[in-house]
């Protein structure tokens, strides 16, 4: 069997000849200076109450690149939804202001985007894509406007869903294209913040996630693919919009979520043996919210619920400072955007995922179990409503006007306009039980 997708097929692994498998770039590690060495040299000018997020500079990084997007455009021309929402959720988790002209421009670059048979493509003109869909649709809750929701042609959309549909319940990317648990969160995610999710769309992808998860507790693409921290976080928050997520091995998942944070650089590697990387902050790091609140909701069930500490079970599960260290100290580019690691170049897809892991760290969202409890929230807008940043407060290294907004750990996109959106498609009053 081949690579797929860059990552080995478990039968693979396995019929290695020196026991445990490990995954393919070991190799990669030893030939590249190892990244514990730039790290050193990044770290020892600093002392961690120092540490301090250049705001403005990667403010005006964005803001530049938004000026001049068409060259951008000329560069990622498949990826234009994707340019829009990195851009434009940097700009919010850092407090910028997104006027109106802006907006207006966001909304009518993403309307040239969305085609008639449903969906959006990556440029006018193209097929549509489940990624650029979730890219897009993620954009248009950032601008946040009646005119940015009501550009959603929502009956289309779902039919196009549905055109991706598998007969196992898993979706494809596009349509003639490959299946990928990507695809299940991209289209869940979209369809949860539109009021698109019915037993029609949902039949049968639980199970098939559930097949996702490998004998260490990882999550891979599909099927017997070694787990990685991307796919991870699209199956944990997919099956956490159903509310599936009791299907997955989650002790198992939490073991290898942890061992993934680096214990040298802070930040988390995508998967065993390979490089710490600033985007895996929000890939991996994001995946610790959703195991307490999943862990919290068992505990609750069980009823053993602590009456001083519910919410707070096991809030700890991801090392915050050491998090956080790694993003501020080695991954911002002096002269704005934020990388990979050190002595590699910005660019705004590792500018957005470190601010979102940045964000992820700093504050303390946590799930309402009681109100889940009350209420039996089966609807899954109901259930993204029910995250919150206030209930556990703030933990910020450094300048404590390190602090970004709270990013909404299932959509990745900072809470009020995740409030927003789920208000505008199901109502103010939105039905929890529904
Ligand atoms: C919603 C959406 C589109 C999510 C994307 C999630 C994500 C980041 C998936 C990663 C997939 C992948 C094949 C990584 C391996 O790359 P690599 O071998 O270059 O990286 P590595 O060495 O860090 O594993
Ligand atoms: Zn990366």
């Amino acid at each position: 069997m081949g690579i797929i997708n860059g990552l080995r097929p478990l039968e693979e692994l396995f019929s290695r000849n020196d026991g445990y498998p490990t995954a393919s770039s070991t190799i990669q590690a030893n030939t590249e200076r190892s990244v514990y060495e730039l790290f050193k040299e990044v770290k020892d000018d600093q002392t961690v109450d120092q540490v301090k997020l250049d705001r403005d500079t990667h403010i005006e990084y964005v803001r530049n690149s938004l000026d001049g997007l068409n060259r951008y455009f000329v560069i990622l021309d498949a990826s234009k939804p994707w340019l829009c929402y990195w851009m434009f959720h940097s700009l919010d988790l850092l407090g910028y202001e997104i006027g109106s002209d802006l907006i207006k421009r966001g909304i009518s670059t993403i309307s040239k985007m969305q085609n008639k048979t449903g969906g959006f493509g990556g440029g006018p003109g193209q097929i549509s894509h489940a990624a650029v869909t979730y890219a897009a649709i993620n954009t248009l809750a950032i601008l946040g406007t009646k005119e940015a929701y009501d550009l959603i042609d929502r009956d289309n959309l779902y039919k196009w869903f549905l055109k991706l549909k598998q007969p196992d319940g898993s979706f494809i990317m596009h349509e003639g294209g490959e299946v990928d648990i990507r695809g299940t969160y991209c289209v869940l995610s979209a369809a949860t913040l539109t009021n698109l999710v019915t037993p029609e769309l949902t039949a049968g992808t639980a199970e098939w996630i559930k097949r996702c998860q490998n004998f260490d507790g990882g999550i891979g693409g599909e099927p017997g693919i070694e787990g990685h921290g991307g796919y991870a976080f699209c199956g944990l928050a997919s099956m956490e919009m159903m509310g599936k997520s009791d299907m997955l091995d989650i002790p198992l998942l939490l073991h290898w979520a942890s061992s993934l944070q680096m214990q040298v650089e802070g930040g988390f590697q995508g998967r065993p043996n390979k490089l710490v990387d600033g985007c895996y902050s929000f890939w991996v790091g994001a995946l610790f919210p959703v195991l307490e609140a999943i862990l919290t909701r068992q505990r609750y069930k069980k009823n053993e619920p602590d009456e001083e500490n519910l919410g707070y079970v096991a809030q700890s599960l991801f090392d915050r400072e050491a998090l956080q260290e790694y993003i501020l100290i080695a991954c911002q580019y002096p002269r704005g955007g934020l990388i990979d690691k050190p002595k590699r170049s910005p660019d705004h897809y590792h500018t957005c995922y470190c601010l979102s892991g940045l964000s992820t760290s700093q504050n303390h969202v946590i799930y309402d179990i009681e109100e889940e409890m009350e209420k039996g929230v089966t609807n899954p807008g109901a259930r993204s409503l029910l995250w919150a940043e206030d209930i556990a407060g703030t933990f910020v290294i450094g300048d404590p006007e390190n602090l970004v907004k709270a990013t909404h750990p299932i959509h990745n996109i900072t809470l009020p306009q995740v409030q927003k959106i789920i208000e505008y498609f199901y109502g103010n009053n939105i039905d929890s039980s529904k």
